[in-house]
């Protein structure tokens, strides 16, 4: 009926903008039926043509004249008030003209008025006016829109953003799911942004790099992807810092162009996108801290973040800690058998075991049957191939810390140490593997710090967050010995699907212990069933407790070590906040446990030497690396699966340089005691392969021992008369070094006096740990640390008459208790010397990692943690998920 119009509508529907003319059609009945009282504002029109395409009216009976005319006045009554202005604003020209050259743009911007107010030629207003406004309205779009997007509509502009986040989110690790999500939301953003008007359509089309690299807050694109709700910043009271969940680290950082605190923020995200993040964690411990009184809460986001509130539990702590000479040298460790014990006492192995249970039973509920299936056999992990990362989940809950009871004291500052073990994914991890491969469940967490010793330099330091630097990593390098080990190779599989590996690939199922310098868990790289001990340390504390280069030390050691009783390090890799070391776990516990659990107390002689025979076999390992150990005592012997042993715990030793160094018969250095204390001392035999005919048993007397003892000359002298051939001194024997460091019962009287110390310092430890082992004490303990340290200085050495304990033994045990270290057994020539002692007499020393080791007890199942399964609840910082997206962090 009126083509004109239809026509007009139709070519102006298209365009934005022009759409106000169907609107004052409307508008036009309102004008008539309210008699212009009620005219729809141009905001009520901009939101119907939000929510909707205006459509063109047609079919009433009005002559296109008449209806122009309408419209005309529709739009002239409409506009008269603002078009004053606007008459004014426009000036002085012609009222066509401004109608012609204005814009209208009626129901697109309130700002702008319509500029009709006087009659012309309907058609040539109507005209006038659409085509006016719409080719600038067409204009303005186009001066808008960024280059290449001149053309695009806003659906084209959301599908875009689609697939920008898609892209990013599928980087990420998000998976589909996940994304879509996220996706609505940045539909909603961009709907949101570019509905309001046309100008602001630009901003919408680059929300992407606008979120990305303008919002720190939700600074990457993942961040922007994950929705507002599930990222919950929680700042700490002292509004110091956000801590989020550990994440991804370093290349992946990049990724995202961001800068560190940014990243550090969206970490969150990362973990959540890969779908087994921190929060599968039952228990993180960053840190040891001090004796605890004060609470630290963290949330950590599995999707979204880790809150903590480090700063102020450090403060707070910080205030109650005991003084520690942050930078003395002293750093002596009060013996940390008491908590042991009492650990086990309180908790009962097979309640923790339990409680593993229980948790991985819960964990298996939320998995899927697909999901649980065993794993590992024997030794080796092997990685769950094809399994994505975001499918894989969590892990169990429980969190069972053994208590810690410390005991003493003094002198100088109180050092624990961290331990390691090694295997790992062994037949009884299998139920553990089972229960904690198969919770998908993003469950809750627990971090919790503790202090051991009682020497507490302990503070809290809790904050726990991203990997964001990735400073290290798979240390496969050269370990002939490990090289099988399927666990290198799960770890490379993570590495190289992720570009690196952080704390979020890691499932913490429960903490085995914490020390001066952190906390270990025992942890399951996500994807496979490889368990491993994870040792987490908070680099803050560690800094303000000027603890770093102990800490610093311990990871070169472990970097260095490839022996069969000595842990090994697969990774270790650092934040801004944390440092981990991914090392053997050893399920066994230790041997101070171990010993509380024999009969008497003590092992028997057989026992002890096998222990002593390997411990002695780490350190000579050790030494030849030009490093002394300075900490040897039952707590740091940990218990394989298979029973053997691995020394633990390297952060108060010491690194120096050795140059082997070949010892000539002529030489007054030979060791003369072989004769006498040792199945070598006549013959030119030298280890490992020395098996002794017993002939030479006669030879070995008290009487001679104790001329031992006197004085090096008459023992080189004697030496050198049955002991021609030169021999190679591979050890550190005259390294020295003037630091207070060990633990009190175990401390020799030359680090007690002062007088610099060198490698000799581990045979008076060996030789006090081989006599505990026997008598179930240590020779020198007195009432207190002080006591103790008087004892060891000036005490002479006396053997209780119970249990029985052979010659050999004692006789071994006097040679390396000599007060004086160049008299003492091994100061010459270091692990040789001792294992010629008769006490070692038919010893295979190459062989002995295969020999039988000594029958654990029953109770020392090496299932998943015995030893960890108490909890101390004083003392831990713990970290616990407290829903999908957060965990706490708490110090108890
Ligand atoms: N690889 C491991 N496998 C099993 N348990 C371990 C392992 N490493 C350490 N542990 C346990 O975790 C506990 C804490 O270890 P950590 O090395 O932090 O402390 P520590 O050696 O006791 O303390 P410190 O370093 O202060 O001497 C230890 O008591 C040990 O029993």
């Amino acid at each position: 009926m009126n083509p004109p119009n239809s026509q007009q509508h139709k070519v102006m529907g298209p365009i934005s903008g022009t759409c106000e003319i169907v609107e004052s059609t409307e508008e036009l009945d309102s004008v008539h039926t309210s008699k212009g009282t009620n005219l729809p504002s141009p905001r009520s029109r901009m939101d119907d043509k939000a929510g909707k395409h205006l459509t063109v009216k047609t079919g009433r009976n009005h002559s296109v004249e008449h209806d122009l005319n309408r419209l005309f006045d529709s739009i002239n009554l409409k506009t008269t008030s603002k078009g004053l202005a606007m008459s004014h604003q426009v000036g002085k020209g012609p009222l066509r003209k401004n109608a012609l050259k204005k814009p209208i743009r009626v129901g697109v911007s309130q700002a702008s008025g319509i500029g009709i107010s006087e009659s012309v030629s309907l058609k040539q207003a109507l005209r006038g006016l659409c085509i006016s406004q719409a080719s600038e309205m067409a204009a303005t779009k186009r001066l808008s829109k960024p280059a290449g997007l001149s053309g695009a509509s806003e659906a084209g502009t959301i599908k875009r953003l689609y697939r920008t986040v898609v892209v990013e989110a599928s980087e990420s690790g998000l998976s589909i799911d996940e994304g879509k999500g996220s996706l609505v939301e940045i539909s909603l953003v961009s709907e949101r942004s570019s509905s309001n008007s046309s100008d602001k359509m630009t901003e919408s089309l680059q929300v992407p790099k606008t979120k990305s690299s303008n919002q720190s807050a939700h600074s990457s694109p993942r961040l922007a992807v994950i929705t507002t709700p599930k990222v919950k910043m929680i700042r700490t009271p002292a509004q110091d810092e956000i801590i989020r969940a550990p994440t991804e680290v370093g290349s992946e950082m990049s990724k995202t162009e961001l800068g560190q605190k940014d990243n550090l923020k969206s970490a969150p995200s990362l973990s959540s996108s890969t779908g087994d993040k921190v929060l599968e964690l039952d228990e993180i411990v960053p840190a040891p801290i001090e004796a605890g009184s004060k609470t630290l809460t963290l949330d950590l986001g599995q999707k979204g973040k880790l809150h903590s509130e480090p700063s102020l539990s450090r403060s707070n702590i910080g205030s109650k800690l005991s003084k520690s000479p942050g930078n003395s040298p002293r750093l002596v460790k009060p013996i940390s058998r008491n908590k042991n014990f009492v650990k086990k006492k309180v908790k009962p192995d097979s309640t923790s075991a339990s409680s593993s249970a229980n948790a991985c039973n819960e964990v298996d509920d939320d998995l899927g049957p697909s999901t649980s299936k065993s794993v590992c056999r024997t030794h080796n992990c092997t990685p769950k191939n094809g399994r994505k990362e975001s499918e894989k989940v969590s892990p169990a809950s429980s969190s069972t810390n053994r208590s810690i009871e410390v005991s003493s004291s003094s002198v100088g500052s109180g050092t624990s140490k961290p331990g390691f073990s090694p295997n790992i994914c062994n037949g009884s991890r299998t139920a553990v593997a089972k229960a904690n491969e198969s919770s998908r469940s993003r469950e809750k967490g627990e971090i919790s710090q503790s202090s051991k010793s009682s020497i507490g330099e302990y503070s809290s330091s809790t904050s726990i967050s991203e990997e964001s630097n990735v400073s290290g990593s798979s240390c496969s390098i050269s370990r002939p010995h490990m090289s099988k080990d399927l666990r290198w190779d799960a770890i490379r599989h993570v590495q190289m699907q992720h570009g690196s590996l952080g704390l979020r690939h890691f499932k913490l199922f429960k903490r085995l212990g914490c020390g001066d310098i952190g906390s270990v868990y025992l942890a399951e790289l996500t994807g496979t069933n490889c368990l491993f001990a994870l040792k987490i340390m908070d680099n803050e504390f560690l800094a303000s407790r000027k603890k770093m280069p102990r800490a610093q030390t311990e990871r070169e050691i472990l970097q260095m070590l490839d022996h069969p009783f000595l842990p090994t390090l697969y990774a270790h890799f650092t934040s801004d906040k944390l440092s981990c070391l991914v090392m053997e776990y050893c399920p066994g516990g230790d041997l101070h446990v171990l010993r509380q659990k024999q009969p008497n107390r003590s092992f028997s002689e057989q026992a002890a030497r096998f222990y002593v025979a390997e411990v002695l076999l780490a350190l000579e390992y050790l030494h030849m690396l030009g490093v002394v150990y300075r900490d040897l005592k039952p707590e740091n012997i940990l218990v394989r699966e298979d029973g053997h042993i691995m020394l633990s715990d390297f952060d108060l030793s010491l690194k120096c340089s050795v140059s082997p160094t070949l010892l000539k018969s002529s030489s007054s250095i030979t060791e003369p005691t072989k004769k006498l204390s040792g199945p070598c001392a006549v013959s030119s035999c030298i280890d490992p392969f020395c098996l002794q005919p017993s002939w030479q048993v006669p030879c070995f007397t008290p009487r001679l021992v104790s001329a031992v003892a006197k004085t090096r000359k008459q023992k080189s002298d004697l030496a050198a008369q049955v002991s021609p051939l030169p021999q190679l001194v591979a050890e550190p024997t005259s390294a020295r070094s003037n630091s207070f460091v060990g633990t009190h019962e175990y401390l020799a009287p030359e680090i007690i006096k002062g007088e610099g110390h060198g490698s000799a310092v581990d045979w008076w430890t060996f030789g006090i740990f081989l006599y505990e082992l026997l008598y179930g004490k240590t020779p020198f303990k007195g009432s207190g640390n002080e006591d103790t340290l008087a004892n060891v200085v000036s005490q002479s050495l006396k053997f209780p008459e119970s249990p029985l304990v052979s010659f050999q033994a004692r006789d071994l045990i006097r040679g390396l208790l000599v007060k004086e270290p160049e008299n003492r057994l091994g100061s010459v020539k270091g692990a040789t010397e001792i294992k010629q002692h008769l006490f070692f007499e038919g010893l295979n020393w190459a062989l002995i990692r295969c020999a039988i080791p000594p029958e654990l007890p029953k109770f020392c199942d090496v299932g998943i943690p015995a030893m960890a399964s108490q909890k101390n609840e004083s003392k831990c910082l713990e970290l616990r998920a407290t829903g999908e997206e957060d965990l706490e962090f708490e110090l108890f």
